[in-house]
């Protein structure tokens, strides 16, 4: 084992950076504090299933989020409402199964923590227990403080989550959130908030860029950006909309990277042509 040296402000396993670095050993909040104190950016990309999970390993990606956004892009609901802690444990377990190095962070479904700091503790231990997950993560500032504050001292890492809060939608719509003096200000609370709680880093949804660099100054957590501009500390995006893979419209801070529902289509009516002509199976596809 290499030893964690402060000194050199690197990570523990002799690596460079987080997306780059060449260790094999998981990724820890740890590391993601000193990469803060590099001034390094880096990557976070959502994951449902072992395959897709292995493919970002692979790719370097430091740290995966296994998002409730499963609900609509993964189980075909709406929206995040629906989706319970029994189905985050399902896919959480797949995930870790599926990576060896990125940092699995599995996110808490609506109504799983609301109640407070008990049922928060009793969910989130859970999702490190049975799936194997380094860190959760929750929505919700001020409000979340308790609940953040228990789990940190039952050590567990918290990822919190201000801003646009998904799991509120029927409360608050899917609007840019932080616009305006009063919300400007509420938003600084919430990550002040967070961070005295002990969370380890906290990602800000769909808010100005301009708010987004502030908080960033302002707290020496990382901050996650999503909608948020370029400033913060690291970025996320649901895997299936930068990959083309979401059905129907995505949000506008997306960037597809890839058009994957095409390669799919193209290759699903290839195969069914083939079958249908009786141009596969081949001889080498068969057994003799
Ligand atoms: N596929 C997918 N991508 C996501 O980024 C995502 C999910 N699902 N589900 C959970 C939450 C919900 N998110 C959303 C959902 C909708 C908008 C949206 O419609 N935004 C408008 C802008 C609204 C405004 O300007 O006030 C847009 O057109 O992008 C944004 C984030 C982000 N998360
Ligand atoms: C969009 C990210 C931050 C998220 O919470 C999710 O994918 O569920
Ligand atoms: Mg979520």
């Amino acid at each position: 084992m290499t030893q964690l040296s402060a000194a050199q402000n690197k990570p523990s396993d002799g690596s460079k950076a987080l997306y780059g670095g060449k260790g094999t050993r998981r990724i820890t909040v740890r590391d993601i504090a000193l990469a803060k104190e590099r001034g390094e950016k880096w990557p976070m990309l959502t994951a449902y299933d072992a395959m897709t999970a292995s493919v970002f390993d692979e790719a370097g990606i430091p740290v995966i989020l296994v998002g409730d956004s499963a609900g609509n892009c993964h189980l075909g609901y709406e929206t995040t409402v629906p989706v319970t802690l029994d189905q985050m444990t399902m896919l959480s377990a797949a995930v870790v199964r599926g990576t060896t190095r990125p940092l699995i962070v599995g996110d808490l479904p609506f109504g799983s923590y609301q109640e407070g700091p008990v049922q928060a503790l009793r969910s989130a231990t859970r999702l490190v227990k049975e799936a194997g997950v380094g860190a959760v993560k929750l929505e919700g500032g001020e409000r979340s403080h308790a609940q953040i504050r228990l789990l940190v001292e039952s050590g567990i890492p918290v990822m919190a989550h201000i801003g646009l809060t998904p799991q509120s939608v029927h409360a608050m719509g899917y609007r840019v959130q932080g616009r305006g003096e009063e919300a400007a200000a509420q938003l600084l609370r919430d990550a002040k908030s967070v961070q005295d709680a002990g969370a380890f880093a906290v990602v800000l949804e769909l808010v100005p860029a301009a708010l987004a660099a502030e908080v960033t100054r302002t707290l020496h957590i990382p901050t996650i950006g999503i909608g948020a501009g370029p400033d913060t500390d690291a970025q996320v995006l649901v895997w299936t909309d930068m990959l083309g893979l979401t059905p129907g419209r995505v949000p506008k801070f997306v960037k597809q990277y890839a058009d994957l529902r095409e390669v799919m289509t193209n290759a699903a009516r290839a195969y069914a042509d083939d079958v249908v002509a009786g141009t596969f199976p081949q001889p080498e596809h068969s057994v003799h």
